[in-house]
């Protein structure tokens, strides 16, 4: 039977680590990234329409409908599985944008997964990543939906199992385009290969942070405020920056330490999203 209607959550992800091996011919950049889910994040609503049209329901400032993420996923997929089905679409956006925290490919993964289901196309998790990787470098880990070290543009996905500590995830308020981090001269972009083994060894730089930090002191600032406490880092491109501690008492004393301009959240590290957790149980 087709479902009507599903609600599904859309995670953030943090990157625990990130290195820079290289660029490639066409600009994009060669990464090693390790890629954790948070128990927090969006909330998507879907409706099936039967005359074809895609519409998101929900005005995101700043984000013209049809240049949304989840609008220019659900016209993709419409296209290639030549599905004459539509949908209506509703967003609950929790998620900081631009923050490196992947918000928006989080949303087109999880519009995706809805729309294969409601549409009954039964495609596989592979097309669906492929897909997905032409809307961003991030959508293919949030349709896979498992922890993952990440390798190329982010596409080469090793599943790993992690320790899943909780996280405190300061959101300094500033818009980092990821394109401008990535076009700086100074980056670092000669990081040697590393192992996915040597990973537990802990090495968790992210070479985009000195950039970051240079260009925008509200970034610097939120890791030295972090940094009292534990060690900070930056995920993706920014502008969060996050700590790990080993429970969530511990987490928001801290939070509760940090000055009152820095908003910040507490989430807890997950190896499997929850977005395929609700999908699982409502297999
Ligand atoms: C670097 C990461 C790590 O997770 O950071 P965040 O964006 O989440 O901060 C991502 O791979 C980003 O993925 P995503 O945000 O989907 O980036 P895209 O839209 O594909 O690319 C935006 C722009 O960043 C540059 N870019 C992106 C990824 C990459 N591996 N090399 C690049 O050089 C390109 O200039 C591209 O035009
Ligand atoms: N559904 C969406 N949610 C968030 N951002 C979106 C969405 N669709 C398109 N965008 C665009 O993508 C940009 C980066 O989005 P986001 O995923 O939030 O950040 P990041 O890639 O840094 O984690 C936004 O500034 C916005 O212009």
């Amino acid at each position: 039977m087709q479902d009507a209607q599903l609600i599904l959550p859309a995670p953030a992800k943090l990157n625990l680590m990130l290195h820079i091996l290289g660029r490639r011919a066409d600009g994009y950049h060669e990464l090693q990234t390790l890629f954790q889910f948070l128990d927090h994040g969006d909330e998507l609503g879907f409706t099936l329409r039967q005359d074809g049209d895609i519409r998101l329901r929900t005005e995101v400032p700043g984000v013209p409908h049809d240049s949304n993420l989840i609008v220019r996923a659900a016209r993709k997929l419409q296209v290639e599985s030549g599905c004459r089905l539509g949908a209506d679409i509703w967003l609950d956006k929790r998620l900081p944008m631009g923050g490196g925290i992947g918000g928006g490919s989080s949303d087109a993964a999880t519009t995706l997964l809805a729309l294969d289901r409601l549409w009954s196309l039964d495609w596989s998790e592979d097309r669906l990543a492929a897909l997905g990787l032409t809307l961003g470098a991030d959508v293919p880990v949030f349709v896979r939906g498992r922890a993952a070290f990440a390798e190329g543009v982010g596409e080469q996905l090793t599943p790993v199992e992690l320790p899943e500590p909780w996280f405190l995830v300061a959101v300094p308020q500033v818009f980092v385009s990821t394109a401008e981090i990535f076009s700086d001269p100074e980056l670092t972009r000669n990081s040697p290969p590393i192992k996915v083994r040597s990973l537990l060894g802990g090495d968790s730089r992210n070479d985009c942070q000195p950039v970051v930090e240079k260009r925008y002191p509200e970034v610097r600032n939120a890791l030295m405020e972090l940094n009292k406490f534990t060690s900070a880092r930056l995920t993706g491109t920014g502008a969060c920056v996050f700590g790990s501690f080993p429970n969530r008492g511990d987490a928001d004393k801290v939070r509760r330490q940090l000055p009152a301009t820095l908003p910040s959240f507490i989430a807890q590290g997950r190896n499997i999203s929850m977005l395929h957790r609700k999908l699982q149980g409502q297999a």
